[in-house]
C-alpha cells in the first residue's frame, strides 16, 4: 500500500525519480523472469512426481516474488463489482441487437452468475441470439494493433487462445473499448488452478490431475516469462502499451478468462476462438449441444436443452468432458457427469525382459506412444485400447510370439465376446487381475488424505468433489473387473 501511493506522489513531484524506479523494477523483474525461463526449460517431462513438485515449489516462489515486485510498482484502480455492471451490459447487448427476451442475469448459489428464465421455454425453443459483432474473437485480435506482434510471433500464430488472452488484456485497459460493458461483467478472479495456493495444489494428490495441474502451471509460467521478455525487448507500439499491463496476475486472469469462457465458432470458412457474450453466462449441466452459429443471420443461437420454467436457471451442455478436464480448464466439477473418466498412467517397464516384443505388438495396434489410458464411469469402464494394453502387458513369451506372427491382431483391441474367445481366458484372467490389483492400490491411496480440518473454500470443495468422483470410477471398475474375472470360463484359465 505504502509503496503504491509513494509511487504516485513521486511521479507527480519528481519524474526523474520515477524513471529510476521503473528502471529498478525492470532490473528486478528481468532477473526473476530469466529464472522462470531457465527453470521451465530445464524441466524433463519424464521426471517423477516428487521432482515435479520440488520444481513447482521453485517456480511458485519466484512467481510470488514477481507478483510482489509488480504489485508494489503498480497502482491498482478500484474495480466496481461485476454485478453493478449488469444493467450497462444488458443495455449494450440491446443496442447491438442481441435477443434474450424472457432471460435475466441472476446470481445462483454455487455458480456465481447465470441465466434465469423469466418465462417458459420448451425444449429446443430459441432462447437467445448473439450477433457476431459483439463477439470478441481471434479475428478481432488479428485485425487490431496486436497484428504487428502476431505476425512476428510463432506462439501467437499457433495458439489463438493466447492471442485472445493478450487482446483481452489490451481491451481491458482501453476505456474506449467497444467490449468494455462485456469486460466489466467478467469475474475478478477464477477457481482455476492458477489461483490455487500451494497447500490446495498439494491436496489434489493422489489424483492424476495433480500432475496435469503442475504441467499447466509450468506452461503458463513459461508463457508469462516468454511474453515479458518480448514485451520489454521488441520495438512495437502495441508492446509498449502492454508494458504496464502485462503482469503475472493480469496474465493468469486473462488466461483463466479464456480457459473458462472461450468458444469455438465457425465464422466464414474457419473455426475461430471467441468470447460470446451472454451465451457465456450459461452454466453447465448434462444434456445435448444446443448452441450453434447461424451463418445467414450472422449470429450465435442458443436453444433450450430441456424445458425451463419461469425461475429456473438456464443451463447449456459444455460437451462430453471428464471432471478432470472441467476442473483443470473450467474450475469446477460436475458430480453427475456421465462422461467422467480417470486417467491411468500405464507403460511397459524398461526392465521388463519382454519389453521389445510387447512394444512391437503395441506398435502394430498404434498404441506404442500411449502413456495414459482412461477408466470410464458407468457400466463399461474399460476401453478397447486399455483392454489391448493389459492383455499385451500380461502375455508370456509364447503368447507374444503367437500374436506377433499375425498381420493385425485386431482381436486384442476388441471388447467383443468372439474376440475374448480368440484371446482366451488365460490371458484375460491375468489382464483383469493385473488391472484389478492396480485399481485397488490406487483406490487405497485415496483413503489416506481425508483432511477435513481445512476450511471449505471453493478450491477445496472442488478438489474434494473431484477426488470423490475419481474414487467412484475406481470402485465401479473394481466391481466390473471382479465380475469379469468370475465370468471367465474356469477350465481355460490355467496358464
Ligand atoms: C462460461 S462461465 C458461466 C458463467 C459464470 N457462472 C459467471 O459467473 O460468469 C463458466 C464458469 O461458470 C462456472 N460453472 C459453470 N457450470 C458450472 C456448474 N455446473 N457447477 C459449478 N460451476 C459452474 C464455473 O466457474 C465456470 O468456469
Amino acid at each position: 500500500m505504502g509503496r503504491k501511493s509513494q509511487s504516485k506522489q513521486t511521479s507527480k513531484k519528481n519524474p526523474g525519480k520515477e524513471n529510476n524506479r521503473i528502471i529498478q523494477k525492470r532490473k528486478e523483474l528481468s532477473i526473476l523472469v530469466d529464472k522462470v525461463l531457465r527453470l521451465t526449460s530445464i524441466f524433463q517431462a519424464a521426471c517423477n512426481l516428487t521432482k515435479s513438485w520440488d520444481h513447482h515449489l521453485e517456480i511458485y516462489e519466484i512467481l510470488g516474488e514477481i507478483s510482489n515486485v509488480e504489485s508494489a510498482y503498480t497502482t491498482k484502480s478500484k474495480s466496481i463489482p461485476r454485478r453493478a455492471n449488469i444493467e450497462k451490459y444488458l443495455k449494450w447487448l440491446n443496442e447491438n441487437e442481441a435477443q434474450y427476451e424472457g432471460v435475466e442475469i441472476s446470481e445462483f448459489d454455487g455458480y456465481e452468475l447465470g441465466l434465469k428464465a423469466v418465462k417458459e421455454f420448451k425444449e429446443d425453443s430459441l432462447i437467445l441470439t448473439v450477433p457476431t459483432k459483439v463477439m470478441m474473437t481471434e479475428k478481432n485480435a488479428q485485425e487490431s494493433e496486436l497484428s504487428a506482434f502476431i505476425q512476428i510471433d510463432p506462439l501467437l500464430q499457433n495458439m489463438p487462445n493466447i492471442t485472445l488472452a493478450l487482446f483481452l488484456l489490451l481491451e481491458k485497459n482501453n476505456p474506449e473499448s467497444f467490449w468494455k460493458p462485456y469486460i466489466d461483467i467478467l469475474p475478478e478472479k477464477y477457481s482455476t488452478i492458477l489461483y490455487f495456493r500451494l497447500e490446495e495444489l498439494a491436496a489434489l494428490k493422489p489424483s492424476p490431475v495433480f500432475e496435469s495441474s503442475l504441467k499447466l502451471y509450468r506452461s503458463i509460467a513459461r508463457q508469462y516469462a516468454y511474453f515479458y521478455n518480448k514485451i520489454h525487448t521488441l520495438d512495437l507500439p502495441v508492446l509498449k502499451k502492454l508494458q504496464d499491463i502485462f503482469t503475472f496476475d493480469n496474465y493468469r486472469w486473462a488466461v483463466s478468462t479464456v480457459m473458462t469462457r472461450q468458444n469455438n465458432i465457425q465464422l466464414g470458412d474457419s473455426d475461430v476462438t471467441a468470447f460470446i457474450p451472454l451465451w457465456d453466462m450459461c452454466n453447465h449441466e448434462h444434456g445435448k449441444i444446443t448452441t450453434d452459429f447461424n451463418k445467414e443471420k450472422d449470429r450465435g443461437e442458443c436453444y433450450a436443452l430441456r424445458d425451463f420454467k419461469p425461475g429456473d436457471q438456464i443451463f447449456i451442455f459444455y460437451g462430453a468432458r471428464s471432471n478432470a478436464d472441467l476442473f483443470l480448464h473450467n474450475g469446477f466439477v460436475y458430480p453427475k457427469n456421465q462422461h467422467d473418466s480417470l486417467s491411468l498412467s500405464l507403460g511397459v517397464s524398461a526392465n521388463d525382459p519382454l519389453r521389445e516384443s510387447k512394444l512391437s505388438l503395441l506398435t502394430k495396434l498404434g498404441l506404442a506412444g500411449i502413456t495414459h489410458y482412461n477408466l470410464y464411469k458407468g457400466d463399461n469402464p474399460i476401453s478397447a485400447e486399455l483392454l489391448a494394453f493389459i492383455r499385451i502387458f500380461n502375455m508370456n513369451q509364447d503368447e507374444l510370439a503367437k500374436w506377433s506372427s499375425q498381420g493385425l491382431p485386431g482381436d486384442l483391441v476388441s471388447l467383443d465376446t468372439s474376440s475374448a474367445e480368440a484371446v482366451g481366458a488365460a490371458i484375460d484372467k491375468r489382464a483383469y487381475t493385473y488391472l484389478l490389483t492396480r485399481c485397488g492400490l490406487i483406490r487405497a491411496s485415496y483413503k489416506k488424505d481425508s483432511d477435513d480440518s481445512e476450511p471449505e473454500t471453493l478450491h477445496r470443495k472442488n478438489i474434494k468433489l473431484l477426488k470423490e468422483c475419481e474414487v467412484q470410477i475406481l470402485e465401479g471398475a473394481i466391481k466390473y473387473l471382479e465380475s469379469a474375472i468370475q465370468k471367465l470360463p474356469t477350465a481355460q484359465t490355467q496358464v
